[in-house]
């Protein structure tokens, strides 16, 4: 707390989509925060890469800095909000701050998901606060309430839609037919994308996110690297269209889970498209909206919904940490660090129990149908539906399968794709949200 001035001063790194929204938020909402902390909360500096580049936001006069370093290194800057984005300078940045006695905000799930655990103990050694609930679905308070409010009981599951962008394209994909490119392009426009969209569409950013999630939802230190990824740059029109023809919609799901493991609980956390009912509640989450569920031994089955990406939505939840850490400084105390005590193993995806929608074209013959079964029961996989569709000289097969090890779906579609009797192997994706 700087004494001179008798109110929280706070530098923003960052002034883009997020960043300028967070610049407006605290300039206009100025007295109601005010009112809210305790005391005047004063921004003293925004840094950025250039100071002639056209921006959505006033920043007031005689802030904007392009020395970012020398703002988180001034004596009176008591927090220090980062929305800069990347691993670096971000990651120095963060530590330049809190060494300096400063607290942190943060949005950058790509730094906390492969480096928290040295953003975490320099925080505790500093004795400052390092918030980051705009880190994980944008506008949703999500963090909070696995950290503080689900803290006394054992929580078993998070699954959901944790990215904006790839959520807008497949929705668009699904409502309106419209290309990926296009849907891409768009989400770009409206702010959602990464600076590089790539972490989007392949799935990196929702990994991070489930990275996380997990280490949250299960007290321990999962990275980026121990979840399964998959984007949705292969899903196809054809993915969407059969989906469709099964009552399902296709989405990209972010899956934490507790499974039995030879020496106690292990986490499975994956990132992968799905097919998911469409009686199912992530089914219709629209647009960039996200949506988790949280499954827990006392509570049973919670759900979260909201906005998941833009800069406003995110400024929300950098605004509530910003609220919560600059009381924090007023108290003179400060909130839950890292829990990582249970320091549990990670499951290997082929270990983990998943369930595969399979679209074959075959040739219209018989013994066709038992061929592809006795496919699935080489690898010990149970179906649970057939769907057969006649077209002219081959026939095309929709196989739905019961829960099997992943690594055991993965060798029956590979069986599949060297057998004569199939011409194609049309579309193939897991199965989520209805029963194993
Ligand atoms: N856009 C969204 O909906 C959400 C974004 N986030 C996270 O928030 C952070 C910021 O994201 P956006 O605002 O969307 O990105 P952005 O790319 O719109 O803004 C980042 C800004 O930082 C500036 N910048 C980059 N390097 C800099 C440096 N060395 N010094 C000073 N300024 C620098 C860039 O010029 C840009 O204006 C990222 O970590 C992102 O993952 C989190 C949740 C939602
Ligand atoms: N690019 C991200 C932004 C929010 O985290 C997304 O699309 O969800
Ligand atoms: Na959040």
């Amino acid at each position: 707390m700087n004494e001179r001035a008798k109110s929280l001063r706070v530098a923003v790194l960052g002034c883009g989509a997020v960043g300028s929204q967070v610049v407006r938020l605290l300039t206009e909402q100025s007295d109601d925060l005010a009112a809210r902390v305790g005391a005047p909360v004063e921004l003293v500096g925004v840094g950025v890469r250039r100071l002639d580049a056209p921006r959505d936001v006033e920043v007031p006069d005689g802030l904007l800095t392009t020395d970012v370093l020398g703002l988180v290194a001034r004596d009176d800057v008591d927090l220090v909000v980062e929305v800069i984005g990347g691993i670096e300078p971000a990651r120095s940045l963060i530590l330049a701050a809190l060494d300096n006695g400063a607290s942190v905000v943060t949005a950058n799930k790509a730094l906390l998901a492969e480096d928290g655990p040295t953003l975490f103990e320099a925080a505790e050694k500093a004795e400052r606060d390092l918030y980051y609930e705009a880190a994980v679905a944008g506008a949703i308070p999500i963090l909070r309430p696995l950290r503080e409010s689900l803290a006394g009981d054992k929580v078993t599951r998070v699954l959901g839609i944790v990215n904006g962008t790839t959520n807008f394209i497949l929705d668009k994909m699904d409502t309106s037919g419209a290309g990926f490119s296009e849907a891409l392009e768009e989400a770009q426009e409206l702010g959602y994308a990464e600076a590089d969209p790539t972490a989007d569409v392949e799935g990196f950013d929702a990994a991070a996110k489930a990275a996380i999630l997990a280490s949250l939802a299960f007290h321990s230190r999962v990275t980026a690297a121990d979840v399964y990824r998959e984007g949705i740059s292969d899903v196809t029109a054809a993915d969407v269209a059969s989906a469709r023809d099964m009552g399902a919609v296709v989405k990209l799901l972010a899956i934490c889970e507790l499974r039995p493991g030879p020496h106690g609980d292990q986490v499975a956390a994956r990132v992968h498209p799905a097919m998911i009912p469409r009686s199912h509640p992530l089914a219709s989450v629209r647009e960039a909206f996200n949506a988790v569920f949280v499954e827990s031994e006392a509570a049973g089955q919670l759900m979260f919904y909201g906005p998941g990406a833009g800069g406003a939505p995110t400024a929300s939840a950098v605004l509530g940490d910003l609220v919560t850490v600059a009381r924090n400084r007023l108290a003179g105390t400060r909130g839950v660090g890292e829990s990582a005590y249970a320091d549990r193993a990670v499951q290997p995806m082929g270990e983990t129990r998943t369930r595969y929608h399979v679209a074959i074209d075959v040739d219209d013959r018989a013994g066709v149908l038992a061929a592809v079964a006795n496919a699935f029961a080489d690898h010990d996989v149970s179906i649970q539906t057939v769907r057969q569709e006649g077209r002219g000289a081959d026939a095309q097969l929709v196989v739905v399968s019961h829960a099997a090890p992943d690594a055991a779906l993965a060798a029956t579609v590979e069986q599949l794709r060297n057998m004569d009797i199939v011409r194609e192997v049309t579309s193939v994706m897991r199965v989520e949200g209805g029963d194993e």
